[in-house]
């Protein structure tokens, strides 16, 4: 194999010739607990784990803060005009054919349907027992991360992973594991996350900030990777908010680092990225390139897409603003672009190709809704089938068969078409640029929903409930990021909507406080501390890069 780029010939460069033995200037940082020790935390922060994820920090927490550094720089030259595009220096990875990714690991060939889903008690085992092949146990858009969430669900995990868990819910529902249950891909905490009920110190004191990726992976590695290989399957992962190749190279380091110091073969790990950055959608052959030795696949995030697509435009003028969220569909042309891009290139490269999730939910109470669900899905998953992936997600138990038929139809007793090659997918950079959508509108309607959406779920969030059914529809992270950055932008571009009213802050706060009051008689609400985030979300001249870091920061309990 012929690769004439420099960005390949890494022996993982920031790293030492022999990466994994630490020589004499090597930190030895530790961890410390400073949160509360609820019952059976102990057995999740044990001194060894702490110890392992110590080793991680000391190894890669400075680079962390490199890459963080690179989508700033990225984001600022983009305001100042530049534009995303297919990077020439790694232009010998993307046109050479021979290269391709380890693939599917033990368990994970068959993914046609995945459940996720936060990580607590309940929803584990129903996730468990949902008859899907994957469950993607989230610990990004859809967990607060509450201390009690973070390790309460790294105990769930364990307890799930040796068949060891049951619950009894207050009404006295029983729950415990069925024979059948779905491979797990633990989905860790963005890069732009910190866990502040940890700290860590590195020798002469200083202290430094404990990433919550690095907690996340460390501590479900530490405890699992070899339970989860002596069961058959492996420690695998999801990637969530990758801009960059570089960022994959570092999430690569990671896992090398970890399968050395836990002495597990290389490659036992097995990521699946998420393509929910506009950045990362110009580099996806790159980003599988660095990870090829561990990566299974990449999934198309959607909605993080399209919150990155605003995030990254917003102050570049009107031609970049999107219309309502309700017409940001699956069809339109820059997300068809990037879709179909994503399945050419995973097949490519013997890479699994995941699709995104649909956000209409079923209501067990109510049938209409439950019908129109069905449909909606049921027609999503079909496109997703028709284009090529390999298997889906879906948001609830009972939208499992309904993907199911979808993949079975089109598969036809395969369980996956990674030999489907799309040579007919012809995507340049305009394509996946090219942001107009007919007949767009903004509507009042529209603006209410946003912010109606942003508060309420800005209100479960704050109570420890990272996703929430708002008016029949799944929002989490991702999806209130849509809204709370499409009213920063009507606003900063001083809009009007489609029936004549200016989009300003004064209009926008009423509504907030509207959206607030309503929720202000529900018992153990986060009314007033919603509110006033997300005033300072949306009416603020800054532009928060993440609603959950500010979040996190001062008003998560
Ligand atoms: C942008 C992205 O990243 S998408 C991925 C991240 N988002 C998600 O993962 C969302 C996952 N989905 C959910 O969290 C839930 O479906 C919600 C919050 C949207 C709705 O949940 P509920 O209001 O509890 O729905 P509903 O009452 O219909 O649930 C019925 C049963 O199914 C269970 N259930 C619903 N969704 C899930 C799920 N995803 N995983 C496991 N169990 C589930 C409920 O726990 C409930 O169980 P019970 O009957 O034993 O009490
Ligand atoms: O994580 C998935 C997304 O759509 O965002
Ligand atoms: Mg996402």
């Amino acid at each position: 194999m012929i690769i004439t780029t420099t960005t390949t010939d890494h022996p993982t460069t920031e790293l030492p010739e022999d990466p994994f033995t630490e020589g004499p200037s090597a930190t030895r940082g530790s961890i410390t607990v400073t949160g509360p020790l609820e019952p059976g935390f102990d057995h999740i922060l044990t001194p060894e784990a702490l110890e392992f994820v110590a080793a991680l920090h000391d190894r890669f927490a400075r680079i962390r803060c490199e890459r963080l550094a690179a989508r700033r720089e990225r984001r600022a030259r983009i305001a100042a005009g530049e534009m995303p595009h297919f990077l020439p220096e790694t232009a010998g990875i993307r046109e050479d054919a021979n290269w391709r990714v380890a693939g599917a690991g033990p368990g994970l060939h068959d993914r046609r349907v995945e459940i996720t889903g936060p990580t607590d008690r309940k929803m584990t085992i129903n996730a468990m027992n949902s008859g899907a092949q994957v469950w993607l146990a989230d610990h990004e858009d859809s967990l607060s991360p509450t201390w009690s969430n973070i390790i309460g669900g790294q105990i769930n995990l364990r307890d799930a992973i040796r068949r060891e868990i049951d619950f009894v819910s207050p009404e006295g529902k029983e729950y415990r594991l069925g024979d059948q249950t779905p491979t797990i891909v633990f989905r860790p905490r963005g890069w732009h996350l910190t866990e502040r009920h940890l700290a860590y110190s590195q020798p002469g004191g200083s202290r430094g900030t404990v990433s919550a990726s690095l907690v996340d992976a460390g501590l479900y590695l530490f405890h699992n990777a070899r339970e989860l290989i002596a069961r058959g399957a492996g420690p695998y992962f999801y990637l969530p908010k990758l801009e960059s190749h570089l960022e994959a190279r570092l999430w690569n380091d990671v896992f090398s680092f970890a399968e050395s110091r836990l002495g597990i073969e290389h490659g036992t790990i097995r990521a699946t990225v998420l393509i929910e950055t506009l950045p990362a959608a110009f580099e996806m052959d790159e980003i599988l390139y660095e990870l090829r030795d561990h990566c299974a696949g990449l999934n198309a995030g959607r909605w993080d897409y399209l919150f990155s697509v605003i995030k990254l435009f917003r102050d570049r003028g009107r031609a970049f603003v999107l219309p309502d969220r309700a017409q940001l569909t699956m069809t339109v042309p820059f997300m068809r672009a990037y879709t179909e891009l994503l399945v050419q290139t995973c097949h490519r490269r013997g890479a699994h190709a995941i699709g995104g999730m649909s956000a209409f939910i079923p209501n067990r109470r109510d049938p209409e809704v439950t019908e129109r669900a069905f449909a909606q899905v049921a027609s999503d998953k079909q496109r997703e089938a028709n284009a090529g992936y390999d298997g889906t997600w879906v948001a609830h138990p009972d939208l499992v068969p309904i993907a199911r038929e979808q993949f079975d139809a089109v598969l036809a007793g395969r369980v996956n078409q990674v030999e489907r090659q799309r040579d007919d997918v012809r995507v340049i950079a305009a394509d996946l640029l090219n942001f107009k959508i007919e007949d767009a509108r903004i509507t009042n309607a529209g603006i209410r929903a946003n912010i109606r959406i942003a508060v309420r779920y800005l209100d479960s969030w704050l109570r420890g409930q990272g996703a929430a059914a708002i008016d029949n529809l799944m929002e989490d992270a991702a999806t209130a990021e849509i809204s709370r950055s499409q009213l920063w932008q009507w606003i900063n571009q001083g809009l009007v909507s489609d029936e004549g009213r200016p989009i300003v802050r004064e209009r926008v706060e009423y509504f907030i406080d509207k959206y607030a009051d309503e929720l202000a008689e529900e018992p153990g609400n986060r009314a007033a501390d919603a509110a006033q985030l997300m005033k300072e979300l949306v009416l603020g001249e800054e532009f928060p890069a993440f609603l959950t870091v500010p979040a996190y920061d001062r008003y998560l309990k």
